[in-house]
């Protein structure tokens, strides 16, 4: 039987003997097929998800933030399909699958979707029915996976939900998704995601739709609940205001590959790829007065159809040389530390990329 979330903290969960991630993603590529050609959502994206830690996935609109946690979950549908790559999911105890190598409808996908990983996305209206009460789809949730009776599920319903902070969580049962407010109804998702206890929880912007006071409700409950439940969160955001509060560790995506990540303090204050520093120099800070000017990253993201060669970004970035970055498959990985790495020829050199 899964912890309890709604008393006492969980014990946290035993870590893998050998230190593993949870979580280990190489070389995934995930294209779709489209009548003008093939599309690169995701093209050759690799980065891991610790136990125990919130991973920001962070990138501009079209980066392939979404369709990378799609891959992990077994939401590739066609025309889309990954390729090539590993989703390497280690259990605890040391047992390890590969989810790109499963059937995504078939039994051994299903008992990790949502039993092991779970999800929560941006829209949550729009993912709860209208013609169910919210205590329905709670409770089939928590039945889907666990061998509870309607009555057993029904009170674990009603602990999830006031653990996730919806009050009077009996009556709300009956309660449907267009009688709650936007941030009622995330909370109901979160509740749904967290009923069979998941090692991971991947939210996919699961604020952007909320206003900003809600917004921050939110991530002070996904905060909490990762630190009662030591679940990991893989948590998606163009935010970096998001990051700042909720991240363990960072990864920057830009056109369907990682260019950067490490720990949350080293991405924000020592950013090595010059995408990272853009991205940061396009949000605005505490502090610096009223006249502060930001920088707005030059050009937009292409479309991953018209992937430029060599470095993605050197058509857009301030430091690239000519007849370097413009030319090949594009840089490869420089290893700056255990959890921190680059992908950027300047990477590494003193003052690089500034
Ligand atoms: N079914 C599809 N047909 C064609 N192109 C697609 C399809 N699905 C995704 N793409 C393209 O793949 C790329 C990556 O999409 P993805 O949704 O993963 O980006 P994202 O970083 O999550 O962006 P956003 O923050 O806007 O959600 C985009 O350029 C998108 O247009």
């Amino acid at each position: 039987m899964p912890p309890d979330l709604t008393t006492a903290p969980a014990a946290p969960r035993p870590a893998a003997p050998d230190h593993a991630p949870l979580l280990e993603i190489e070389g995934l590529k995930t294209h779709v097929d489209t009548p003008e050609g093939i599309v690169r959502a995701v093209d050759g994206a690799g980065f891991s998800v610790p136990r125990g830690k919130i991973v920001c996935l962070v990138g501009e609109s079209g980066c392939g933030k979404s369709m990378t946690a799609r891959s992990v979950l077994g939401l590739v549908e066609p025309p889309s399909r990954i390729v090539e790559g590993a989703i390497r999911w280690h259990r605890d105890g040391g047992e390890s699958v590969d989810l790109a190598a499963l059937d995504p409808r078939g039994e051994a996908m299903r008992a990790v979707r949502g039993r092991e990983i779970a999800m929560v996305f941006q829209e949550p209206m729009a993912a709860l029915s209208a013609l169910h009460t919210i205590g329905d789809q709670v409770i089939e949730a928590i039945r889907l996976h666990l061998p509870l009776s309607r009555e057993e599920a029904e009170e674990r319903a009603v602990r999830l939900l006031t653990r996730v902070g919806i009050p009077r969580a009996a009556e709300r049962l009956r309660s449907y998704s267009f009688q709650l407010s936007g941030g009622m109804c995330q909370r109901v998702m979160i509740a749904i995601a967290l009923a069979c206890d998941p090692a991971l929880l991947i939210a996919d912007e699961p604020t952007t739709a909320l206003d900003v006071t809600t917004q921050a409700r939110i991530l002070d409950l996904l905060g909490d609940l990762q630190a009662d439940t030591g679940m990991s969160v893989l948590f998606i955001t163009h935010d970096l205001g998001v990051v700042a509060e909720i991240a363990d560790e960072v990864v920057v995506m830009y056109l369907g590959t990682v260019v950067e990540h490490g720990p949350v303090d080293d991405i924000f204050h020592h950013p090595q790829h010059p995408y990272t520093r853009a991205l940061l120099g396009s949000v605005p800070r505490l502090g610096t007065g009223p006249r502060q000017r930001l920088d707005t990253i030059r050009g937009t993201v292409p479309h991953p159809s018209e992937r430029p060669e060599g470095c993605p970004f050197h058509p857009r970035c301030d430091v690239a040389v000519a007849g370097v970055c413009d030319r090949g498959e594009g840089p490869v990985e420089v290893a700056l530390g255990a959890s921190r790495g680059v992908r950027c020829v300047h990477a590494g050199a003193e003052g690089s990329a500034s």
